[in-house]
């Protein structure tokens, strides 16, 4: 598994933004999807290429790289997942989308599935799941349970924040799954946010508290 917190100072000076008080529901979300996007470019640095023959400007034929191999489908996490989406198509603008709604129990802190539609052809594809905390992870192990059941079986995860302790239950039940974030934060507290965190991102992102 790899675990890669992404430390380009666009990602780290964006994330600073993001964790002020007070901030807009405009702002965080336009921030959100601004990391998302700088989040893709990192986690799809090594997709495989391979040479393709086109006919450029002059009619010559020349050789050019393209992206080669399993096609992505993002799979975003309702609500807050929502947030990040349009900075992920900006640059995987073709990609198809599986939904997936799961919203974390306050008391119990367990993840509640109540929607998935997920792309027929998954098995065929990288499911990228994006969502912008991972706390207890609990929610990204349920979903990447979802995913395999269907017969996905290479996952990646972008997130604007992890906490330490999602990262190790995840890395224990699901290895084979690489983790792309912001930032690896301190803790959780006793409810189970993150430290320092951001917040609820959900109702950052959708203006309900
Ligand atoms: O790692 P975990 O402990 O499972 O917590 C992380 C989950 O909690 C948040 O969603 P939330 O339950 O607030 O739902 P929402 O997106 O509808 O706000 C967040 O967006 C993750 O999906
Ligand atoms: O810190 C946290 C933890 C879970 N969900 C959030 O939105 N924020
Ligand atoms: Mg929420």
């Amino acid at each position: 598994m790899t675990v890669k917190a992404i430390q380009h100072p666009l990602v780290q000076h964006k994330l600073g933004l993001l964790r002020q008080k007070d901030l807009s529901s405009k702002d965080f979300r336009e921030l959100a999807s601004e990391v998302s996007n700088l989040l893709t470019y990192e986690a799809t640095r090594d997709l495989a290429t391979e040479t393709a023959e086109i006919k450029s400007w002059n009619s010559s034929i020349i050789k050019t790289n393209k992206i080669k191999g399993k096609k992505i489908t993002i799979v975003p996490i309702l609500r807050a997942g929502l947030g990040m989406l349009d900075g992920v198509l900006k640059l995987i603008p073709n990609a198809k989308i599986s939904v997936v709604g799961l919203y974390r129990d306050e008391e119990t802190l367990q993840p509640v599935a109540y929607f998935d539609k997920v792309v027929k052809d998954v098995s065929d594809r990288t499911a990228l799941i994006v969502d912008p905390m991972l706390a207890t992870g609990g929610t990204l192990i349920a979903t990447i349970d979802l995913l395999k059941q269907k017969g996905c079986t290479n996952i990646m995860g972008l997130f604007l924040v992890a906490a330490p302790e999602g990262i190790k239950a995840v890395q224990e039940i699901h290895p084979d799954v690489d983790i792309y974030t912001a930032a690896i934060d301190e803790c959780l507290n006793e409810k189970g946010y993150i430290l320092p965190g951001l917040g609820d991102a959900g109702d950052k992102i959708f203006g309900t508290r």
